[in-house]
């Protein structure tokens, strides 16, 4: 866990001064994904840079596992870290391999460990070691280059891992097809991350928690859920944008919303258009729309009708949220 408390950072001093943070406090749970999301020079990237001491606090305190990290040997600390930055940062005249060992070699570790981590860190971002170990990054895709960048993150196996637009420089089918695979690989590996971002939709895909930011100052802290169908102001309203509605469809899934279906029993085999448990709700209306249905049936791994969705239960599910966009333009 990490823990934010009255965080402020000052850059310079005067007239010149710049409020990169204001008394922001929040917490990161154990195993979370916490997106730092906000227009550009909200204090986002300061954020990360204090967690791992590349700058240095003008007051307040960030405590890891509830120990205050000023007092804590930078060198230390940052091995317990993962960084992964949005221009890659490879080095250019060295192999993937050498790439991926880089935080590994400085920490001393056997050379055969080294070599055996290194294909084990490829694998796991789905790049085949026999291919990628021995080149160089100008021979990779950008797609690629960044999954060297996030095994190069993890290959010390750190408790935290520290994300700058990690995904930024990649074009958008590549980016949520990396999005995808990273959330797989967070499932299992279950660290504590904290992923900037400027995109509200990859905050909410990415998020176990969303922490909004407006001006150096922590505007809202919330499940992206909560974000989107019940923003604290104006300004979070409009960062999450006017189809915010539509961005929940595609947050929610049908198990979030299904009910006990009115017939008894299985009816395998069932004809016509189906939805399953883990569809999202997006695709749900959007099967509704094109058949013309109110009511579609959900069906289990065997076939048979577990439940049913309804356009109303979707409906009562989004309501509210247009009254709560009338009282934050009051
Ligand atoms: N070393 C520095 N010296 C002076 N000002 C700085 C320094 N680093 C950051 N700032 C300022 O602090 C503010 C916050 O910067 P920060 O990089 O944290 O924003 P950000 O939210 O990450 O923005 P972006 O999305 O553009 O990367 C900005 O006004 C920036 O210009």
């Amino acid at each position: 866990m990490i823990t934010y408390e009255s965080v402020t950072k000052t850059f310079g001093a005067g007239r010149t001064a710049v409020h990169a943070l204001r008394e922001v406090s929040f917490e990161v749970p154990e195993g979370e994904v916490v997106v730092l999301l906000g227009p550009s020079g909200c204090g986002k990237t300061t954020t990360l840079r204090l967690t791992n001491r590349l700058e240095r606090l003008t007051s307040g305190r960030i405590l890891l596992q509830g120990r205050d990290i000023g007092g804590m040997n930078a060198v230390g600390l940052r091995r317990r870290m993962g960084y992964v930055i949005q221009e890659i940062g490879l080095f250019p005249n060295q192999t993937i391999a050498r790439n991926i060992a880089q935080v590994p070699r400085l920490l001393k570790w056997p050379k055969s460990r080294i070599e055996e981590r290194v294909d084990e860190m490829l694998r796991m971002v789905n790049l085949e070691p026999g291919t990628f170990r021995d080149r160089y990054p100008a021979e990779l895709s950008g797609g690629q280059q960044q999954r060297v960048g996030v095994a190069r993150g993890l290959a010390h196996d750190p408790e935290v891992l520290l994300m700058d637009e990690p995904f930024g420089a990649v074009d958008p089918i590549n980016r949520a097809r990396i999005q995808d695979e990273f959330l797989a690989l967070q499932a299992r590996l279950k660290k504590t991350v904290l992923f900037v971002s400027h995109d509200i939709h990859e905050a909410v895909k990415m998020g176990d928690r969303v922490a909004l930011f407006r001006e150096g100052r922590l505007s809202q802290y919330d499940t992206p859920e909560a974000l989107l169908t019940r923003p604290k102001d104006r300004f979070t309203a409009e960062f999450v944008g006017a189809d915010r509605a539509l961005k929940v469809l595609g947050l929610l899934r049908v198990r979030d919303v299904m009910e006990a279906p009115d017939t008894a029993g299985p009816e395998p085999g069932e004809e016509g258009p189906s939805l399953h448990r883990e569809d999202l709700l997006r695709e749900a209306l959007s099967v509704m729309l094109l058949h013309e249905e109110t009511e579609l049936p959900v069906l289990d791994e065997e076939g048979n009708r577990e439940a049913v969705i309804t356009y109303r239960a979707i409906q009562s599910k989004l309501s509210g949220m247009a009254e709560r966009d009338g009282e934050t333009d009051r």
